[in-house]
């Protein structure tokens, strides 16, 4: 069977991130946030714009308070007065001084700031009592950034900090990628809505809601399908669909070995290229990937079959198709699954037959991780104590045993 490993590879390898000319969409400031840059962000403006002052002060020429102290200060006249916003209408000459504020632009001649606490003021003179530095407490244009140096780089995600950036270098018009659509259908002849009353046998189709909360966490649009009976011709119908508007097709169930599980001969009946249909992993052991190709300017189509037991569904999501869509999306780092190193607080036991996954708690105590195992079954078919878990502790082939206080790799989830 293949391994996690390959079968993450063979999904890497089939992930066509979205086109930068092509798959972009222009928002504005606020609509950027959480979305992709599509394109390189450049100002003509220098960071700062000028010369200003970093301190509430007086900005001074150094060489009139050169060796200035206590004793033997150094007395100025104050010939101008300028606030933030306002520009300097006068040179400091020697022996001279600006009242200046900070933000304000420094005036011409003048090369330091002193702030007021060092100070005396008397009508319009000012003493200086302590000697700055030279140049002290000057933020010099260009000296964060300069004009028409790289600002921000495609393919970075756009936070608050990014929007700032984006407003200060007045870019309101933003380039960015096209969320990935994603359609989510569920299989099932036993599954009803959430709020269809249950006969016996029945059961909630509880995976296309979660999927779709994921889809949405991931940063890309769910196209709901609903629910599909376990009939080849409707099943086929909703997953040509399916093909027709989305990037990637998420459905769950239908992929084990059973009489009802139609998944991949139809994924087969309507031209997919089957990659795999089986790895070596528990939960999650039938997660099936095929791609179809669109034939046209469109990537291919990446198709997840997830299987049906609801946290089979959720581990393959979180471990397989999560990096495929960010991947898919145009961010050029941090796509890849985030796994941390933990002191698992249980013992932990596999057959070491398959990379297995436990759902459980990660707490970072004192600057180190503890990984607490969900009390309760760690069957794959119980969701219930998945609520609240942030971590799968993961046991590779060829281990069986992980002991108390010993070290294991978790993925973070959620
Ligand atoms: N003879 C074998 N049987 C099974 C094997 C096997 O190797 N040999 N593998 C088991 C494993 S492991 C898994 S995982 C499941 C996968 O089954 P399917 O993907 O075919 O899914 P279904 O049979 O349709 O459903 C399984 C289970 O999950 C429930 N389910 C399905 N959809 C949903 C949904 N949308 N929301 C909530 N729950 C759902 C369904 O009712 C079943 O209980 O196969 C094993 N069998
Ligand atoms: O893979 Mo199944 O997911 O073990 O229940
Ligand atoms: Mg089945």
């Amino acid at each position: 069977m293949l391994s996690v490993q390959q079968a993450e590879q063979i999904i890497a390898n089939s992930v066509h991130p979205l086109n930068p000319e092509r798959d972009i969409e222009i928002v504005d400031l606020l609509g950027a946030s959480g979305r992709i840059l599509a394109q390189e962000i450049t100002s003509q403006l220098d960071f700062p714009h000028w010369d200003n002052s970093a301190m509430d002060g007086y900005a001074v020429r150094h060489t009139d308070v050169a060796g200035c102290n206590a004793e033997n200060p150094a007395i100025l006249e104050i010939i101008a007065e300028i606030p933030a916003g306002k520009a300097p209408q006068k040179s400091i000459l020697p022996g001279q001084a600006a009242r200046i504020f900070t933000g304000a632009m420094m005036p011409a001649g003048a090369d330091t700031v002193v702030m007021q606490e060092v100070t005396q003021r008397e009508g319009n003179s000012v003493t200086i009592l302590s000697e700055p530095a030279p140049q002290a407490f000057v933020r010099y244009k260009g000296s964060f950034s300069q004009a028409g140096t790289p600002l921000l780089s495609p393919g970075i995600s756009i936070g608050a900090t990014e929007i700032a950036v984006l407003a200060s270098a007045q870019c309101t018009q933003i380039p960015v990628y096209r969320r990935p659509v994603v359609a989510i259908l569920s299989t099932g002849d036993e599954l009803v809505t959430p709020d269809q009353p249950l006969k016996p046998g029945q059961l909630v189709d509880s995976n296309q809601y979660a999927l779709a909360t994921l889809v949405t966490q991931a940063g890309a649009i769910p196209q709901m399908l609903g629910i599909i009976p376990d009939d080849p011709e409707q099943l086929k119908n909703a997953i040509s669909q399916a093909l027709e508007s989305a990037d990637i097709v998420i459905s769950s169930g239908g992929v084990s070995v059973g009489d009802y599980d139609f998944v991949e001969q139809i994924l087969s009946s309507l031209g997919g290229e089957i990659h795999f249909r089986a790895i070596a992993v528990k939960p999650g052991k039938p997660l099936t990937f095929a791609s179809f190709n669109s034939g046209n300017e469109r990537s291919p189509i990446l198709y997840f079959g997830l299987p049906g037991n609801p946290v089979s569904s959720l581990v393959t999501f979180w471990r397989f198709v999560q990096p495929a869509i960010k991947k898919m999306s145009g961010i050029s780092d941090f796509w890849q699954p985030i796994f941390v190193q933990a002191k698992t607080q249980h013992n932990l036991k596999s057959d070491g037959k398959k990379e297995s996954y436990f759902w459980g708690k990660l707490l970072l105590v004192n600057g180190e991780y503890e990984f607490t195992l969900a009390g309760g079954s760690q069957s794959s078919g119980n969701l219930i104590n998945l609520a609240q878990t942030n971590g799968l502790a993961v046991l590779p082939v060829g281990k069986t045993l992980v002991n108390v206080g010993d070290l294991v790799q978790v993925l973070q989830v959620r």
